[in-house]
């Protein structure tokens, strides 16, 4: 019987030659008086890069394991290399907007190899950004999930029944690059530190946070800096 192997980390699969693995982890941890919360809590899904056929040594093999060579490996989903943006989103971005309105805490780590689509999975060819997200079929799951964001927060306001619903989304970019953590919405802040409190929860001290109210505003963000 072929062996199969619960990892929650690619190490295994995103090792040479075949450098196609990139994991998305979404984690939601919230509040009490949110509705049922998500299950399970963290999810480990990973994304086989686009080879040629002949390297391709990855393989899905059902919608939760995937093969390298003999043995195999489950995850929490796997996701074919002929997969779309759009794929990506509905199975990782959509439940993290809805969980995320729901009142919870949530976060995508994207993990991998260089060159594994990291960065083609989170934000799509630069281009994607600022195109009618509608025209653009490789947009990634970040500006989805922003677009996402904003048309449920408008909806929630336009069937409000007469009740003024507010919110208030505020933006940040950071980078941890050496065990140091910069601001790249300020990048003369290159060592901020990490403080837990009982009021804040965890944050970072003096990020920049910017205040937004739609995707073009985000992207704009994003384009200036
Ligand atoms: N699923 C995919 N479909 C088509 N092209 C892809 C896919 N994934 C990655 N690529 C392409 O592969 C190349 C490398 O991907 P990307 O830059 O996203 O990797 P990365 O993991 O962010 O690398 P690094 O860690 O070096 O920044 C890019 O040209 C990207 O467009």
């Amino acid at each position: 019987m072929d062996e199969i192997v619960r990892s929650d980390g690619p190490a295994e699969v995103s090792a040479p030659p075949d450098p196609p693995v990139k994991d998305e982890i979404v984690r939601s941890d919230g509040p009490g008086e949110a509705s049922a919360p998500p299950d399970p809590p963290v999810k480990v899904v990973v994304r086989i890069r686009p080879v040629n056929q002949a390297d391709q040594v990855v393989k899905k093999v059902s919608s939760d394991t995937l093969s390298v060579e003999d043995r195999k490996f489950r995850f929490d989903s796997v996701i074919d290399s002929n997969a779309k943006q759009e794929d990506v989103f509905q199975l990782v971005g959509v439940p993290l907007v809805k969980n995320a309105l729901a009142g919870y805490n949530a976060s995508i780590l994207s993990y991998g190899q260089t060159g594994s689509g990291k960065t083609y999975t989170m934000w799509g060819p630069p281009s994607a950004m600022v195109e009618d997200p509608s025209a653009s079929s490789h947009q990634g799951i970040g500006p989805r999930i922003f677009q996402m964001l904003f048309s449920e927060i408008q909806k929630e306001q336009e069937n409000s029944e007469g009740k003024q619903i507010n919110f208030q989304c505020r933006c940040s970019f950071l980078e941890i690059y050496n065990e140091q953590i910069g601001d790249l919405l300020d990048p003369i802040q290159r060592n901020l530190e990490i403080k837990d409190d009982a009021k804040n929860g965890l944050y970072v001290e003096n990020l920049t946070e910017e205040y937004v109210t739609s995707y073009e505003d985000v992207t704009q963000i994003l384009i200036k800096k």
